[in-house]
């Protein structure tokens, strides 16, 4: 748009507004038909313009966005300068300035009410001119009046020449009236008219000249400005793609700061799996010690129990050897004694009269003088007729007491082994019953011998273990009878039993009842039962004459717990049935019955003695059950005892003489050597015990080797396992060194970017913001032709447009990202550069310029791209050269990564922090070290964060001594400097 300033003189703007009246209502508004004709065109031109292509100034399509703003900039409306003439118009008597900006806007002054002689003009910013301002003092000449008179809607802009027309048609107008007047004066003022009319005509062919210029500057300018405009365009596509690079380069930051957070979540992971293996570690250890102590107390107490039980397994077998040896000898002794005095012994026992004999006024046939010595006398008629000897000799006073006495070494050798017989043999009611079963109160040689064999049993028990067990037979009329089966009725045989050989000459009953006792309660009970089962009837010789042989077999299992011997032994006490003279006794029927089969048995048992003590080679044992029963006892293996009852009555004598002979007749039987029983069948049960518990041995020495086998399996675990913490321990560490590598790279980036921003603020203050492109004159063409070239240089080169556009420093990060990109590319461009921001973190924000002052503070946590890292390190290299001597202060650098709340705080703090002393900054960085790490990336508008670690877990937290941060920082840089070399290559 062209700016015109006119001025008018008041006389001459009088006679221009008489003749404009002339005009009519639709003639121009300007006074100045010329100035109102240029501008109505120009006017009419930039509507066009409007209505084509929106808000135009100049004939120009403002399509740039900066353009628009310009256009809706608030300085100046769109309708401003629609507005502008009828704001002459109105002001036409004032002087106007006008001034238009396509940067700032259209500014628009008014000076009316100032006064102020300016003309108005129009100013344009770095490419627009001023135009020729127009003195007050130009004058326009009036041309002849118009011939034809031009419609003021039939001007265009075209038409300069009927603007001349149109002058001259006016002033053909007032010749004409003044020669109507005829006035020849104004003659002379028409001839001063005309000269002026001359003279502004020639003025009028100057400002159209002018014009003509005017409008080629303006199609030139408007070139330029389509120029500009493209220019604008490549710019913005510039621009357009390099967000778009700056977008991508956002995405990669932060796809790497998810990596690094799932880097970091996997080291959080490693770290809690390396303490759950450290306290499994520590279990295992603890387990082991414990094992170990365990192992070694055991092995140690095992040595000491061993060695004592070797010594008393010697002083053991020592005394065990002693004992057996003794007890050897004592059997051996107590056997020859007995052999001495015979295996047949036969004790005579004498009742007493009883009332009725007594009654009777009988005698004693028996004297029993040198009963003592074994030896008694049948009387006759009160003379001594014959004297018997005996093992021993009982008189009828003597006791059921003294006569067990003798008898107990027959019972002691029931319990080392020997079969044992005692049998009481006599006449019908000579006290057989009497002395085997006795009464309650005195009880016989059964109940006794019971009773001492649990005596013995007692004293034997820490030798000896002994199984006794009780069966109670009857040999009536030749039939064994069990007296133990429940139900059995004297007399009547529920069962009938026969005898059977077990061995060479061992026989045995089968299905007799075996009563275990083991106490003389049971025993008594035992002893009733088949007491009261025995077969008893009333005869003329004893009112309860027993009518059957009563057998008691004890079997005695013993089992030496010194040497296993095990034994099986049998204690025959048999109460034989009584001999008896049948036409004495005056029996018939069933008792003559009994009394010839007790008789015939007692007969055989007679024969089998007499075959005995012949030594005959036939012994007719099994002529009657009785000697069948107890040829094991009688045969010459087992130990015989013998009551020989008699009866002391004159009457009896015969009687009495006849068992005496008998029992003189066994007593001379000489029988071999007692035969000691032993259990075979122990022994091999014993052998199968040892052999047991041999194998048991081997087995607990074969779990003993895999127990031992199972530690040293515990032993290499947990040596792997140290291995493993180790590994771990290792990898953690490095891990921290490369953590400690960023931040200082980070610390490093900040530093720099501190450096780049104070030089980019330095260069800012040498350096105006803008030209002042509104201190050029318009119409410079000098100005002009620098702005056009300018135009046509490129658009990076030109720096004198960069501070003029809005986006200049929008350019500037776009090609410091651009550069960084290169600089991968090119390592050479890498070293020489410096980084002038930190990457971790892109804001692209195009219309808010000032957010990328150099003094904007930014997050220290914030992650380099790849780029910059690698940057960053050379450049931290060469730090590290530089200041050597500071290295080991060097943790002001890694404290740079700080919590999320301090940058929040610290980023206004900045320029502050930054010249605090290195003492101060190695102490906040000491702390912030510990805290947490945050990663935070601008993406556009949006903001990405991302955590790493947590506070006080990567160390000791802030709660943590400072001698502790101090040994830690130490440790921490002799890792880094271990790992420098190589986890830079890692991270980059
Ligand atoms: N030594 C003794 N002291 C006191 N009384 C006795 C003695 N010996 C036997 N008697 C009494 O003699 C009687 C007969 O005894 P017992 O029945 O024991 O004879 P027995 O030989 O068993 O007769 P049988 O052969 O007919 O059974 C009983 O009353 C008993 O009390």
């Amino acid at each position: 748009m062209a700016g015109i300033e006119s001025a008018v003189h008041d006389s001459q703007s009088d006679e221009f507004n008489r003749k404009r009246r002339g005009f009519g209502a639709n003639s121009v508004q300007f006074a100045d038909p010329v100035v109102s004709n240029v501008f109505d065109a120009s006017r009419e031109s930039d509507r066009i313009r409007d209505e084509s292509s929106g808000p135009s100034i100049l004939g120009h399509s403002l399509t740039s966005p900066d353009l628009v703003i310009c256009a809706a900039s608030p300085d100046i409306t769109s309708n401003s300068y629609v507005e502008s003439p009828e704001f002459l118009e109105n002001k036409i008597h004032q002087k106007v300035a006008m001034e238009l900006s396509l940067e700032n806007g259209i500014n628009e002054s008014d000076s009316g009410t100032d006064n102020i002689q300016k003309t108005p003009a129009v100013k344009f910013s770095n490419f627009c001119q001023t135009f020729k301002e127009l003195s007050p003092e130009t004058s326009f000449e009036l041309p002849p009046p118009p011939i034809i008179q031009c419609e003021p809607s039939q001007v265009n802009s075209s038409g300069e020449n009927e603007l001349v027309g149109y002058i001259e048609v006016s002033q053909e107008d007032e010749l004409e009236a003044s020669n109507d007047a005829g006035d020849i004066g104004m003659e002379d003022e028409f001839l001063k008219l005309k000269r002026e009319f001359d003279s502004q005509k020639k003025d009028l062919a100057e400002t159209r000249r002018v014009l003509k210029e005017l409008k080629k500057e303006n199609q030139q300018k408007d070139r330029e400005c389509q120029e500009a405009c493209k220019s604008l365009k490549e710019l913005q596509n510039e621009l357009m793609r390099k967000s778009m690079h700056v977008g991508s380069l956002a995405f990669a930051v932060e796809g790497q700061v998810k990596e690094k957070s799932r880097w970091f979540s996997a080291l959080k992971d490693l770290m809690n799996k390396m303490k759950i293996m450290k306290m499994e570690h520590i279990k295992l250890s603890e387990e082991a010690e414990t094992y170990k102590k365990y192992l070694a107390d055991m092995s140690e107490v095992e040595r000491t129990i061993m060695s004592k039980i070797n010594e008393q397994q010697e002083s053991h077998e020592d005394l065990k050897s002693k004992y057996l040896e003794g007890a050897k000898q004592q059997k051996q002794l107590y056997n020859k004694v007995l052999e001495l005095r015979g295996n047949i012994r036969v004790f005579c026992r004498c009742r007493p009269l009883n009332a009725k004999e007594i009654t009777a006024g009988l005698t004693m046939a028996i004297g029993f003088e040198s009963a003592k010595d074994g030896e008694l006398t049948v009387m006759s008629n009160g003379a001594p007729r014959k004297t018997y000897k005996f093992d021993s000799v009982f008189g009828p006073q003597v006791d059921q007491a003294d006569i067990f006495k003798e008898m107990v070494p027959c019972v002691t050798s029931v319990l080392d082994g020997f079969n044992v017989c005692i049998f009481a043999y006599g006449q019908t009611g000579t006290g057989k019953t009497f002395t085997m079963e006795g009464t309650k109160e005195a009880p016989g040689v059964n109940f006794r011998t019971l009773e001492k064999i649990f005596d013995l049993i007692k004293e034997r028990q820490k030798i000896y273990h002994y199984d006794v067990s009780v069966s109670v037979l009857e040999v009536y009329n030749e039939q064994i009878r069990d007296l133990l089966v429940s139900g059995s009725q004297p007399g009547i045989s529920t069962k009938r039993l026969e005898i059977r050989q077990a061995g060479e000459g061992i026989n045995h009953v089968p299905g007799l009842v075996e009563a275990h006792v083991n106490n003389m309660t049971e025993v008594w009970d035992v002893l009733q039962t088949g007491s009261n089962a025995r077969v008893v009837s009333s005869t003329t010789a004893n009112e309860h004459s027993s009518r059957s042989h009563c057998i008691h077999c004890v079997m005695v299992k013993g089992e030496n717990l010194l040497n296993g011997e095990c034994t099986r032994s049998k204690l025959w006490l048999v109460d034989l049935a009584g001999s008896e003279r049948v036409a004495k006794t005056e029996v018939l029927g069933e008792r003559l019955k009994e009394a010839q089969n007790i008789n015939r048995s007692l007969s055989a048992l007679g024969d089998v003695v007499s075959a005995l003590a012949t030594k005959n080679q036939h012994i007719p044992f099994r002529n009657s059950k009785l000697t069948h029963l107890l040829q094991d006892s009688l045969g010459g293996d087992s130990k015989t005892l013998m009551f020989v009852q008699i009866s002391p009555n004159e009457n009896d004598l015969s009687e009495t003489i006849c068992s005496l002979n008998f029992a003189s007749r066994v007593r001379g039987i000489e029988l071999g050597p007692a035969k000691r029983q032993i259990d075979t069948t122990e022994l091999l049960k014993y052998k199968l015990v040892a052999e047991k518990t041999k194998q048991e041995v081997k087995m607990k020495d074969l779990q003993i080797k895999k127990m031992e086998e199972t530690i040293h399996g515990l032993d290499s675990k947990i040596k792997e396992r140290d291995a493993r913490t180790k590994v771990m321990q290792e990898k953690i560490k490095e891990l921290e060194s490369q953590l400690l590598i960023e931040r200082k790279l980070a610390a490093a980036s900040q530093n720099v970017d501190t450096e780049k921003a104070e030089k980019h603020q330095e260069e800012k203050k040498k350096t105006p913001l803008r030209p002042a492109l509104a201190n050029q004159p318009v119409g410079s063409k000098r100005s002009f032709n620098d702005y056009q070239e300018n135009l046509t240089r490129p658009l990076t080169e030109n720096s004198s447009l960069k501070p003029s556009l809005p986006f200049s420093t929008i350019e500037n990060s776009a090609m410091n990202i651009d550069c960084y990109s290169e600089k991968e590319n090119i390592p050479e461009v890498a070293e020489k550069s410096i980084l002038p921001k930190r990457t971790g973190r892109v804001s692209i924000c195009p219309m808010t310029p000032s957010n990328f002052s150099a003094n904007t503070s930014r997050r220290n946590s914030l992650i380099p791209l790849p780029s910059a890292v690698h940057q960053l390190t050379l450049y931290r290299a060469h730090q590290k050269e530089v200041n050597s001597e500071s290295e080991n202060n060097c943790l002001p650098l890694q404290s740079q990564c700080e919590s999320p709340k301090e940058i929040g705080g610290e980023g206004r703090k900045k320029g502050s922090k930054l010249r605090r002393s290195p003492l101060k900054k190695n102490q906040e960085k000491s702390q912030t070290q510990q805290n947490i790490k945050k990663v935070g990336v601008h993406v556009g508008m949006e903001k990405v964060r991302v955590s790493v670690g947590s506070r006080g877990k990567m160390g000791k937290g802030r709660s943590g001594t400072k001698e502790r941060q101090q040994q830690k920082n130490s440790q921490k840089e002799k890792e880094r400097r271990w790992n420098v070399g190589t986890l830079v290559k890692t991270v980059i």
